[in-house]
């Protein structure tokens, strides 16, 4: 395994492992993947499905050898995350006018989010450098992750959250599993820039996706969606846009899956962006070749209030090779498919929704086709914000397509069965 800096190409061996190259720029991981075979990875991958309790059962560390393949197993931090559902609705399909609409649940794991997928390969390889304290900065699902992972290791976590327009869901759930929380004046972008400056004089392992190892463990969302699909993928794979962690490491796996000839066929990506947190989109749209940084990004979608996402030139170079676009989507758009996620029983938070709202647009577009097979992935789980489900569904939301009201009266049980007999 090497290091190579995205933007000077400057290449450096894994004793060193640094965050950025000395140019500033963010580092990438490049395996040696030509001693494999496809058939027999697909074989391994294969027999690994009947693993239970080992390393080799959890979703990530099936695919180890694309992965982490120098770790010692000994090292490895899971709590068997991934294996994750693939799900598709009849709701799904008329609200996005598609007739093969899958979504793939990352919201299912461990601590709820796809955010675990990075976390175990990041933990893993702060435990295998002695590292006994961990830290990030996050709108809550990383920090959630990260605390439960750092505490399986019997290790610290320290956590930066911005102290407004995130989810207090989340961070009681970084609270429970043991971190140690500072809530600070700024947004995650701020705490970013701060870990940068000082995590190394601090002792503290950072498991941002700034941290390559994030990006490899997340990989292995794409290789499970391949291996459930037989190894060939939808024409489309749609992903929320915010750090952006999630379409680099797509755009990653799916660069490492075709290269490895286990798909023959590359899909195109989308990512979707919250207006009112949408540098990337506004970047590629207007054909810029820098990001301007947005100072005041706010959406509802919490997991999505980022303004300066790091891995932006990672990301393009996902929409490069995969022949991909960008869009931006409403509030109220993500919430009205929010709500259609939840009614098909999958469930979601808002940021994830993002992918479905970003579907019926670019169908109504004509950008995808109806014939054409679509694949979104979710990234939390619906009781991650629970003060937007009071929102949309005891509040003052009116343009909801599927409004699910909860019937609020003070009736006794038995006038509410009589009534029910009577609407039979
Ligand atoms: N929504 C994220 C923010 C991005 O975090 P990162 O792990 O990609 O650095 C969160 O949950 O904090």
């Amino acid at each position: 395994m090497k290091f190579i800096c995205i933007d000077c190409g400057k290449e450096s061996s894994s004793s060193e492992f640094e965050y950025h190259c000395t140019c500033g720029g963010l580092l990438d991981i490049v395996h040696d993947f030509q001693r494999y075979d496809a058939d027999l990875l697909k074989h391994l991958f294969k027999e690994r499905l009947s693993e239970r309790m080992t390393p080799y059962a959890s979703g990530v560390w099936r695919y180890k050898e694309l992965i982490f393949p120098e770790l010692p197993d000994n090292c490895i931090v899971t709590k068997y995350e991934g294996n994750t559902g693939l799900y598709t609705s009849e709701l799904l399909q008329n609200y996005t006018g598609l007739k093969q609409v899958f979504v793939k649940a990352q919201s299912e794991n461990p601590s709820g989010s796809f955010k675990d997928n990075g976390m175990t390969v990041a933990v893993s390889h702060g435990k295998s450098l002695g590292y006994k304290k961990f830290t990030c900065t996050s709108t809550g699902n990383t920090s959630s992750s990260l605390a439960m992972y750092a505490s399986i290791a019997n290790a610290d976590s320290y956590v930066f959250v911005p102290d407004k327009d995130i989810s207090l869901n989340k961070v009681l759930q970084t609270v429970s599993y043991g971190a140690k929380v500072f809530s600070f004046v700024g947004t995650y972008d701020d705490g970013i820039q701060f870990l940068e400056k000082h995590s190394n004089d601090l002792g503290l392992y950072v498991c941002n996706s700034i941290n390559p190892f994030r990006i490899e463990g997340q990989k292995s969302i794409i290789y499970e969606i391949a291996q459930y699909l037989n190894w060939e993928l939808p024409e489309w794979i749609i992903v929320p846009g915010g750090a952006l962690s999630n379409a680099t490491a797509l755009g990653k796996g799916l660069h490492d899956l075709f290269t490895l000839g286990l798909i023959n066929k590359m899909p195109r990506v989308a990512i979707v962006q919250a207006e009112g947190a949408s540098p990337f989109h506004k970047m590629v749209s207007q054909e810029k070749r820098e990001l301007t940084p947005e100072p005041f990004p706010y959406t509802r979608a919490s997991a999505l209030n980022i303004g300066n996402p790091p891995s932006w030139k990672k990301a393009l170079h996902t929409l490069i090779q995969t022949r991909g676009i960008t869009i931006s989507v409403t509030d109220e758009e993500i919430l009205d498919a929010k709500a259609v996620i939840d009614r098909s029983g999958i469930g979601c938070e808002p940021a994830s929704a993002a992918t479905i709202a970003g579907i019926r647009n670019l169908v109504s577009k004509q950008v995808i086709d109806k014939e054409e097979s679509v694949l979104c992935i979710l990234t939390g789980n619906i009781l991650k914000d629970t003060d937007i489900l009071k929102y949309y569904h005891l509040g003052e939301h009116t343009c909801a397509s599927f409004k699910n009201t909860i019937q609020h009266s003070r009736l006794t049980l038995n006038s509410i069965r009589e009534n029910m007999i009577e609407k039979k």
